[in-house]
């Protein structure tokens, strides 16, 4: 029988990479995103590709919304196998103007939903009793703290403890817990913090703040939604059964662990 995949935030950018993959690697898919004229244009491309999939919508910071995705999936497939907690909004500011709400946005979407997305997911594999995956999206910014992107780095350093906490806890009950880490990928999270960037520095145009980072890519060039891809079907797959509570590197060559 077909495995069964939710990819949250997958109505574009990685997210949608990441679900292709995996509906190639065999998986049945269940999209979702908070945007539904996006998800719908995204179940409709799926579809026509003769992807076995549905689409559920709803915002990964509500602990309700990510119970509910799981039901959905589980009512349309019968099970459930890998939950790639994706979902994740950007912001940019200099730490001294950080105020009150945007650092609660920010973490209710990147931590808060990465929390009840993995215990959506694991409690369903528990009722199953089978083997589950989660993987979450995590980002070099989980391992080095940038500039202006201070908020955005503080909820992924989050995302990777609680990668380190979930699967120790449960690896007991057959759950593997990790995440991927990506550098910079030209989707509209990048096009949003080039944009913010910039204004911040009178010497520095549109693009400049991306090329920047791009320029210190040891491989040369920018990450395409299928490297992340590539690394998530791995974790997804069976050959990375003895791997758990890692928070995996995937970003042609800037941070060096
Ligand atoms: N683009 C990059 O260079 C990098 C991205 N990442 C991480 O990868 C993940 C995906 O990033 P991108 O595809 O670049 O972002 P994106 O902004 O292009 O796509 C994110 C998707 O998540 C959806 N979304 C936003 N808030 C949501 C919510 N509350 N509930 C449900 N869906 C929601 C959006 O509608 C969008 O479709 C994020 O967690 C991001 O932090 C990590 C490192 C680098
Ligand atoms: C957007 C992101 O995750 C960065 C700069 O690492």
């Amino acid at each position: 029988m077909s495995k069964v995949a939710i990819v949250t935030g997958s109505a574009g950018g990685l997210g949608k990479g990441i679900a292709k993959r995996l509906s190639e690697d065999g998986f049945k898919i269940v999209l979702h995103d908070i945007n539904k004229k996006m998800l719908d244009s995204t179940l409709k491309e799926f579809k026509d590709a003769g992807v076995d999939s549905i689409a559920v919508a709803g915002d990964v910071s509500k602990r309700d919304d990510q119970f509910n995705l799981v039901k959905e999936a589980v009512d349309a497939f019968g099970q459930l196998d890998v939950f790639v907690n994706n979902a994740g909004i950007d912001v940019v500011s200099p730490f001294l103007e950080i105020d009150e709400n945007e650092l609660n946005k920010t973490f209710s979407v990147n931590v808060n939903g990465t929390v009840f997305g993995t215990q959506a997911a694991a409690k369903q594999f528990i009722k199953q009793g089978t083997k589950g995956k989660v993987i979450n999206a995590c980002s070099i910014a989980g391992h080095e703290s940038y500039e202006m992107l201070g908020t955005y780095s503080a909820t992924k350093h989050a995302v990777r403890s609680f990668t380190h906490t979930a699967s120790k806890e449960l690896a007991a009950d057959n759950i593997r817990v990790n995440a991927y880490c990506p550098g910079v990928a030209g989707t509209s999270m990048w096009d949003r913090i080039d944009e913010e960037m910039v204004k911040y520095y009178d010497n520095m145009e549109r693009g400049d703040a991306y090329k920047q980072f791009v320029d210190g890519i040891s491989l040369g060039r920018s990450q395409e939604p299928e490297d992340v891809a590539n690394l998530v079907s791995f974790l997804a797959s069976d050959d990375s059964d003895y791997i758990t509570g890692q928070a995996i590197i995937t970003d042609g060559g800037i941070v060096y662990r």
